[in-house]
């Protein structure tokens, strides 16, 4: 939430804005600016850190880090992976060497399966709470991240994939009609809560969001483009490449300006999640461990187990 207030002004104060506008050009935000001129030390300077469950490669040259997500089979949210996120999120957001952050999949046709289901299914209430403060923590590291961050989704983006696609600043996916992207908690007999629902509705809207929130909608790539739901669809081997070519325009904007723009758009909705936080904890848990709901995700567990056999 650093990030957050020292995008607001707080670090600087409005007066201080226009200076600090002026300035960009030579300092974007609290990082440093990234010189055009390699030195042969800059040259070729990338850093590699791998936990079991995300992978991140930072260029030092561009100051772009790439985050890929492999948590076989289909990266699904479980509180140890969710956990891994945030530690390497948190690690980038105070790199000062690290400006822009692209997100991606190493597992083969899935970004991410959304929550692991597992994790709401037979489980304790205490640890249900653990799990959704998580799930809050992702979300609001991510929604609230001064980087540039961009989604580079190469594979199908369910639920809780799709939030998080959703909290980057800008979305690619791969032009697979195989590959599906969207809000359907709906379908698993759950509902998406406010957060959830407002982040999409400030991408796509409120008319597109009633249907795709009710009927529980999985876009194909191409009507996910028309939906807004993503930004770009792209052939399947030039996902990543475009997001660089991407993650560079937004970054060429003066760091200041973007950052502050960003937050200004996204602060109410920040502020929703993060002044209700307890309570929002309190609805998840009471709700998941409904007998009726349980019911419910045994169901569509058994549902997916049956579509293999
Ligand atoms: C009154 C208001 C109160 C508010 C309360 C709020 C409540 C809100 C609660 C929760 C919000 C929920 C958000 C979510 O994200 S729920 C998760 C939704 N995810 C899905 O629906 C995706 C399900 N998965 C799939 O559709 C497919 O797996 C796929 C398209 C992602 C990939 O397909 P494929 O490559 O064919 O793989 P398989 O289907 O064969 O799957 C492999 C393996 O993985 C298991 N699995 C898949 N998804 C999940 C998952 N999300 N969690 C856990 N496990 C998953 C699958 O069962 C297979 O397992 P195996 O048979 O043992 O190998």
């Amino acid at each position: 939430m650093m990030a957050v207030r020292s995008c607001l002004g707080v670090k600087f104060g409005v007066s201080g804005l226009l200076s600090q506008l002026t300035s960009s050009t030579r300092h974007h935000g609290s990082r440093p600016c990234v010189s055009p001129i390699l030195t042969p030390q800059h040259r070729n300077t990338s850093s590699s850190s791998t936990s079991s469950k995300v992978k991140v490669d930072l260029d030092q040259n561009t100051g772009v880090a790439v985050m890929h997500m492999q948590s076989p089979p289909v990266n699904s949210l479980s509180l140890d992976f969710i956990t891994e996120l945030c530690i390497s999120l948190e690690k980038l957001e105070m790199d000062k060497g690290c400006r822009g952050l692209i997100i991606t999949s190493s597992q083969p046709k899935v970004f991410s399966a959304g929550l692991d289901i597992l994790e709401m299914y037979g489980k304790s209430p205490e640890r249900c709470g653990e799990f959704w403060k998580s799930v809050q923590e992702l979300w609001l590291k991510l929604y609230s991240s001064n980087m540039v961050t961009i989604a580079a989704v190469n594979g199908s983006s369910p639920a809780g994939g799709c939030l998080m696609a959703l909290t980057c600043d800008y979305r690619i996916m791969a032009d697979n009609p195989a590959y599906s992207i969207g809000l359907n908690e709906t379908q698993l007999g759950i509902v998406a809560p406010f957060w959830f629902k407002d982040t999409l509705m400030n991408t796509i809207g409120l008319r597109n969001s009633e249907m795709a929130l009710q009927l529980g909608l999985l876009y194909k790539p191409q009507d996910a483009l028309k939906v807004g739901l993503v930004d770009q669809v792209v052939p399947e081997d030039q996902v990543l490449p475009a997001a660089v070519k991407s993650v560079n325009k937004w970054l060429a904007v003066p760091e200041h300006a973007r950052q502050i723009t960003k937050s200004m758009m996204r602060k109410s909705t920040i502020d929703r999640l993060t002044s209700n936080r307890e309570a929002d904890i309190q609805n998840f848990v009471s709700f998941i461990t409904r007998e009726s709901i349980q019911k419910s995700l045994r169901g569509y567990m058994e549902l997916l187990k049956q579509k293999k056999a």
